[in-house]
């Protein structure tokens, strides 16, 4: 196949999760009729802590079966497509025991003998990786001795060695510096063209600038999911700013669901969100950000429960 029909058919691809129910044995509901279509770019999945997110993507990546519905790709279902799917799968699941006495070019080599690649991608694959990730330095070393960045980023390595159609990433970047998130945000990206990427995270700005769509997922359930500027344009009238003195702060931050406090001439600038009625100062509505969006899905609930 041509380089332009393979791109053709790998742009058409398409991973659809219907109707995922998971119910751990202790009866923990973790997912409740999650559905999505995905096809090529990079969606970023957010929630707090509990919310499903790993749940999720052990389901997606044939890790653990859920309780009910099914993930298709490209119409088949993925545990009938079993290995032929796994090798188009690339997976970075959250820090855990990595083989500490293996250096990291030996641990790249096991999961290219795991991965089935060929002697000779795999050496060529490993030194670019090692390259690309910043490694090659300490790619001599024992894994036991990296720092949180750098196990980071051999299991980004090694999630995409085999050039995956579908890139599972659970919280990529955790534990790295700015440098690092922006090294690492920039290499998703230059990815994400031909390649369904999935990208879990509690920081929003990891993702927001370079994802086609956010999942906004809160006990197990889907909240809302659109393209950045969707999410940003409907939060018109509900993000707002006034001035209060510093004296005021505390009160405030319990009134309100409160997304910023800066030091201004006049006193505290405070960017809070809400409907209008509920912010009872003299204030100026203001543009969401991406922060003020999920804050909103995932508190203002809460808030607004806990107010009655
Ligand atoms: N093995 C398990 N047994 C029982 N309950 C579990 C298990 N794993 C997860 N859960 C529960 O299922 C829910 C979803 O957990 P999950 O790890 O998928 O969330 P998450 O969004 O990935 O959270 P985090 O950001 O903390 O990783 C939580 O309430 C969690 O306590």
């Amino acid at each position: 196949m041509s380089e332009q029909m393979w791109r053709e058919v790998r742009e058409k691809m398409e991973l659809e999760i219907k109707d995922v129910i998971h119910t751990y044995p202790n009866k923990k509901t973790a997912l409740n009729r999650i559905s999505l279509t995905l096809t090529p770019g990079i969606y970023g999945l957010l929630g707090p802590n509990g919310a499903g997110k790993s749940t999720l993507m052990k389901i997606i990546t044939g890790n653990m079966q859920p309780s009910g519905g099914k993930v298709l790709f490209n119409g088949s279902d993925i545990k009938e497509l079993g290995r032929a799917y796994r090798d188009r799968l690339g997976y970075m699941p959250q820090q855990q025991g990595l083989y500490n006495q293996f250096t990291g070019r030996r641990f790249l080599w096991y999961m290219a003998t795991l991965k089935g690649l060929s002697h000779r991608e795999a050496k060529y694959k490993i030194n670019d990786l090692l390259e690309q990730m910043n490694l090659t330095e300490v790619s001599d070393r024992k894994i036991g001795g990296y720092s949180g960045g750098m196990k980071q980023r051999l299991l980004i390595a090694q999630a995409v060695m085999n050039s995956p159609d579908i890139l599972v990433l659970d919280e990529p970047t955790a534990g790295l510096d700015p440098k690092e998130r922006i090294n690492i945000r920039n290499f998703v990206s230059e990815l994400s063209r031909e390649c369904i990427v999935i990208f879990a995270t509690h920081v929003v700005s990891d993702v927001e600038c370079i994802a086609k769509e956010m999942i906004l997922i809160k006990r197990g359930e889907i909240v809302r999911q659109d393209e950045v500027p969707k999410l940003i344009a409907e939060m018109d009238g509900l993000v707002w700013e006034f001035v209060a003195q510093e004296n005021e702060v505390v009160s405030i931050q319990k009134e309100y669901l409160v997304s910023n406090l800066s030091v201004g001439k006049e006193g505290i600038i405070v960017r809070a969100v809400g409907i209008d009625e509920e912010i009872k100062r003299e204030k100026h509505a203001v543009r969401a950000g991406m922060e003020e969006v999920y804050l909103y899905h995932m508190t203002s609930e809460a808030k607004r429960e806990k107010d009655k």
